[in-house]
């Protein structure tokens, strides 16, 4: 391991080791465990806010960085993901034939450091078994999403970078300029060093929150995610503190971070692994308000008051365990209505009505539930008959996902359909007592 955090003053406990896990033979990824019980509320590394990367520092420290932004400015956008990846691809050059920044240059080792590949869904191949179990899944819409998002970005980048140089003669050659000192595999690999790695920390400059910065943060970085992990981070006396929380960790055991309240779809596809039984999952459906509909505007009004988030542009999320949102019932029983006088978006508005919407969703999710289920069952097969180890793991790492989404999808149905049921038999009293 070529990290050095003494050379970027980082202090970690002494019971801490960087460990390599996994059962012999199979090592496949690092973390971090204790070689001693670390008792609670123990700070367990602290990491000085100038060994952190971040799109501040840099506009701070380096010159060049700070006109490359003021002249993004001008014509197109660069965001900090941006600024920290084209900084993460200069500082891993190698120190002699590359950046000669010394700012840069001392997080060469850091960013050695982080893997040469990183598992997200967007690098699967069509075809492969995994991405064959994600066909018809808003997973693999995503993943297609923010593949053409980053080639697109990195076009527009790798333009923005030729008209600084053209412009900015003396800066001419500290960063890439061609697709060869600049290709999109090294854009990708520093942005998912960023998605996989960095944090986001609160952070209040005398006295007032200057909101959430991005941070690329050593040691931090090297955290696995759990998420029954009581320890933190928190922005205190000029560097970043890790601190236990109000939990021992106990001598052996690994110490991890609460990543966050992330869906295995986000797992999948920023850092590439999946969680059994994720409390957070969800599963998502795309029911756009059309603009063409009758009453387009009123009914968007009577959504954005019943939900001031409403977008109709977004997807729904059914989560686990809840119920169905209201805003998506809401919007089915308004859809086809083509006079909006006395109603109110929150009830039911006929019952006749309420059979459409209960219908309409019922094929939604049965058709959705039906293409993941025939995608578990064929592609289920082909699993059975492969040998190749990675592959198999990536195959199941979607499964868990794909199953965990054909659960919620499931129990929606269920749900819709006792509404149905019960509709049904509340008419079929009003009948008898006709
Ligand atoms: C912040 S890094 C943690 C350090 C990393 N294991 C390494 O070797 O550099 C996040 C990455 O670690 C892995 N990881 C973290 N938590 C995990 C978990 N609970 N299960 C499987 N992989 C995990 C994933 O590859 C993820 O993208």
């Amino acid at each position: 391991m070529e990290l050095d955090l003494a050379a970027l003053n980082v202090e970690t406990h002494k019971a801490l080791s960087l460990v390599l896990l996994g059962a012999e033979g199979e090592v496949t990824d690092r973390g971090v465990i204790a070689t001693e019980d670390i008792p609670p509320h123990t700070v367990i590394a602290s990491i000085p806010l100038n060994s952190t990367i971040s799109a501040q520092g840099l506009l701070d420290n380096v010159d060049e960085f700070s006109a490359l932004s003021t002249f993004a400015n001008t014509s197109s956008r660069i965001t900090d993901d941006d600024l920290i990846a084209i900084a993460i691809i200069l500082s891993r050059k190698d120190t002699g034939a590359g950046c000669d920044n010394a700012y840069l240059q001392r997080f060469n080792g850091f960013c050695m450091n982080f893997p040469s590949t990183f598992d997200s869904t967007i690098f699967l191949s069509p075809g492969s078994l995994p991405h064959n179990l994600l066909k018809g899944t808003n997973l693999l819409h995503s993943t297609m999403m923010l593949q053409n998002q980053i080639a697109q970005d990195h076009a527009i980048l790798l333009k923005l970078l030729q008209d600084f140089a053209m412009v900015h003669s003396d800066m001419r050659g500290f960063f890439p300029t061609t697709s060869e000192t600049f290709p999109l595999e090294d854009y990708v690999h520093g942005l998912f060093s960023v998605y996989s790695r960095a944090c986001d920390l609160s952070m209040s400059i005398s006295g007032r929150t200057a909101g959430r910065v991005r941070l690329l943060c050593p040691f931090l970085d090297m955290l696995n995610h759990s998420s029954s992990s009581k320890v933190f981070y928190e922005f205190d006396s000029g560097a970043v503190k890790i601190k236990t929380g109000d939990r021992e960790i106990k001598k052996g055991s690994e110490v991890t971070l609460n990543y966050g309240p992330l869906t295995n779809a986000k797992l999948l596809l920023f850092y590439g692994f999946s969680l059994e039984n994720n409390d957070y999952d969800d599963a998502e459906l795309y029911v756009p308000l059309n603009p063409d509909l009758p009453l387009y505007k009123e009914k968007l009004g009577l959504l954005k008051k019943l939900d001031a988030m409403y977008d109709s542009t977004n997807s729904f999320r059914i989560k686990k365990g809840e119920d169905i949102p209201n805003t998506l019932l809401a919007l089915l029983r308004l859809m086809p209505l083509t006079s909006l006088e006395n109603v109110n978006a929150e009830e039911v508005i006929t019952s006749e009505n309420e059979f459409g919407v209960l219908n309409a969703l019922e094929s939604a999710l049965q058709s959705m539930s039906q293409i993941i289920s025939g995608n578990l069952l064929v592609v289920g097969d082909d699993r059975k008959k492969e040998e190749d180890t990675g592959m198999i793991a990536e195959y199941e790492k979607v499964r868990i996902y794909v199953e965990s989404e054909l659960e919620i999808l499931s129990t929606a149905l269920g749900v819709v359909r006792s509404g149905i049921a019960k509709l049904h038999s509340a008419e079929s009293g009003l009948e008898e007592c006709d």
